[in-house]
């Protein structure tokens, strides 16, 4: 078989994107030497970047082409082998690959190569889609530009003056409090990034910065154009209103020396990514760019880990260079579904912390506390601005002790936190059947799906919705995978039929009332984005017809159910689409062998999705233990692009 012949027939079979063979092609075609014989190494490095775009990674180390990429990739022990072979003569070794990959055309050799829009650009020991070279640039630019010598903020002692009245909590962080930090920081810089596991109070915490920045404003602080945005519309409405509450306790707590309620009046809604940029159809480019820059002097970004490369390079292109950017987010959640990891990235120094002298001053000046000196360093300008809160303060039971083993790698004590009496609060299927899925999806959603049954009875419709649309947020079924037994997929059908059996739903074709759908593709016509979830209800206007509603910033909107085109059935969702969501009750189901996508950070996010109740199904236990010990790792440059 012929190389070729070898990718089309993986490509086939699945184990390959499609994308790959054809993008191989596409490149050594360039250079006039494209028969299918020929150009094969590059043909080889353009097949794995590809894949490795596909798996979110932003580039290929050479490294990784020199050894066996395999394990990396999930394949089996042969494929990886048999293509070099048919390849023909490889460099060898890295140092092999770079000399080689310098001298093909269709590579930009950087710094010093000759720019002629070559579609791969070779930088640092790692091979880039150029898109994802130019988007990590521009991504290390911004924030060394935002993070660099100059910045300067009010006096800490103004500073120290108002987080003194702002923090009047006992202190429980172990002597320190992170989160005075953090917003004293945060007052001093264009860029903060504050990280934190769920509950460590990472809204409490911007909420407090906000006041802080309305009080440093003093007569102005009505000028001063806060936004709020996250990548999903549902962790924008929780953003807003944790912060609209946040403040409206502080104004009192305040005895009213700050009208925080006016102000927070004042800011508006918070916004999706997509929306505050301003998406437009048929383009990747936004509205607002450096050229139109947003009308924002403070942005704050929730739910960070979600943001991908390229959506993170256009924020920071259309954001101007006097506005504040706060990122918030959990580092160890699973990266966005597209590639890159960008907060992981800039969250490398989070755990250590690196404080150098002038920062360990500042913040004794301005918040009075001495860091630790085991968080004393020598970390680079954005370790200065990255704050991570430690402690959580919803999260101290079995779910908390849970997920902290789970993070920490130590499959033992999760084992033993799973197995151990949790007042109901966590629960352990460790031989997991089918019928113990449908019999908790039943019982999960049995309430809402009645709330339905019931009608509005006369009351106002959007209400009605808005209250079914909250019942459903209490139970959730979220999955590692997507196809085979115990993926989305298969799991979404028969739970619909099963809840059609109980008399709970009665579908009729592809609409039907009750069903819940997950928008998968973003449609500015509808106004509606990927990642979206919504609820088929009648239409109060026209008997017969139905419309999909959906909770946004707050309020009930909703969208003829025939005009919505992309869109999944959701009683199952996967993990990754359920980042920026909580709900009461979390049941996470693992599939029965385990794989690469099978990882720490999904286990994590998983069970760090679960408000009161955990529950895990596996109807394999052994691959609890082995998700446990495999971490996800993304290929990036932008750690060392900061360095
Ligand atoms: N210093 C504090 N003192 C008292 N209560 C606090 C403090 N910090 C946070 N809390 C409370 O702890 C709870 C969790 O805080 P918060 O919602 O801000 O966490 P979070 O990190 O944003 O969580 P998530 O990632 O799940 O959104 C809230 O009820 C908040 O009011």
């Amino acid at each position: 078989m012929s190389f070729y012949e070898h990718i089309d027939m993986l490509a086939e079979g699945g184990m390959l994107r499609r994308l790959g063979p054809v993008f191989a092609r596409f490149v050594t075609s360039l250079a006039a030497q494209g028969s299918d014989a020929a150009g094969t190494p590059l043909a080889l490095a353009c097949l794995l970047l590809s894949e490795l775009e596909g798996r979110g990674h932003s580039c290929l180390q050479l490294a990784a082409l020199a050894d066996d990429p395999s394990p990396m990739l999930g394949w089996s022990d042969d494929d990886w082998p048999a293509l070099c072979a048919e390849a023909g003569a490889l460099p060898q070794g890295a140092a092999a690959w770079q000399a080689y990959l310098q001298a093909c055309p269709q590579v930009l050799s950087w710094p010093g190569g000759a720019d002629h829009g070559q579609p791969l650009v070779l930088a640092g020991g790692r091979l880039y889609l150029r898109r994802y070279w130019s988007d990590e640039n521009t991504v290390a630019d911004a924030v060394r530009g935002r993070t660099g010598a100059g910045s300067a903020g009010p006096a800490p002692a103004l500073l120290r003056q108002w987080l003194d009245r702002l923090f009047t909590h006992a202190t429980r962080e172990g002597g320190v409090d992170w989160q005075k930090i953090a917003c004293a920081v945060a007052a001093r810089g264009g860029l903060a990034v504050i990280t934190g596991g769920p509950g460590t109070g990472k809204t409490y915490t911007v909420a407090r910065l906000l006041a802080l920045l309305f009080a440093v404003e003093g007569e102005q602080a009505g000028n001063l154009r806060v936004a709020l945005a996250a990548p999903t519309g549902k962790a924008a409405a929780r953003l807003k209103q944790a912060i609209d509450d946040a403040l409206e306790k502080l104004e009192v707590g305040l005895d009213g020396a700050l009208p925080l309620r006016a102000l927070a009046e004042r800011m508006g809604g918070a916004r999706t990514l997509h929306s505050l940029l301003g998406a437009r159809p048929d383009t990747r480019a936004f509205r607002h760019n450096a050229a139109n820059p947003l009308d924002v002097d403070v942005l704050i970004v929730d739910e960070a880990s979600m943001v991908h490369l390229e959506m993170m390079a256009a924020l920071l292109e259309a954001l101007p260079p006097t506005a504040r950017l706060i990122l918030l987010g959990d580092k160890d959640q699973l990266a966005s579904v597209e590639a890159g990891s960008v907060l992981g990235d800039l969250c490398h120094d989070a755990q250590a912390g690196g404080y150098d002298a002038a920062t360990a001053a500042f913040v004794q000046a301005a918040t009075g506390q001495d860091i630790g000196p085991e968080y004393l360093g020598h970390a680079g300008a954005l370790a200065q601005q990255t704050v991570m809160l430690r402690q959580s303060r919803r999260f101290g039971g079995p779910i908390g002790q849970l997920a902290l083993a789970v993070n920490q790698g130590d499959a033992e004590a999760a084992r033993a936190v799973l197995r151990a009496d949790s007042a109901g609060q966590l629960h352990w299927n460790e031989a997991a059947q089918q019928e113990d899925m449908l019999r908790l999806a039943a019982e999960g959603y049995r309430p809402f799906l009645q709330l339905v049954q019931q009608g509005s009875g006369g009351h106002e419709h959007d209400a009605w919705a808005a209250g079914v649309l909250q019942a459903f947020e209490s139970f959730r079924l979220l999955c590692a995978v997507r196809e085979g037994e115990w993926g989305v997929t298969g799991l979404n059908d028969s739970i619909a039929q099963r809840l059609e059996s109980l008399g709970l739903l009665k579908r009729r074709g592809e609409w039907y009332v009750g069903r819940p759908v997950m928008v998968t593709r973003n449609d500015y016509a509808t106004g509606v984005y990927n990642g979206d979830i919504g609820l088929v209800l009648p239409d109060p206007e026209r008997a017969g017809s139905l419309r999909v509603y959906f909770s946004d910033a707050g309020k009930v909107r909703s969208v003829l159910a025939t005009r919505l085109r992309n869109v999944d059935t959701a009683f199952a969702m996967t993990v990754h689409k359920s980042q920026g969501s909580e709900f009461s009750h979390t049941v996470l189901v693992l599939p029965r062998e385990a794989s690469s996508v099978l990882a720490r950070e999904l286990v994590y996010t998983g069970i760090t999705r679960a408000r009161q109740r955990f529950t895990l199904l596996t109807p394999n236990p052994g691959v609890l233990p082995d998700a446990i010990r495999r971490r996800t790792e993304r290929t990036s440059g932008l750690h060392s692009l900061l360095a």
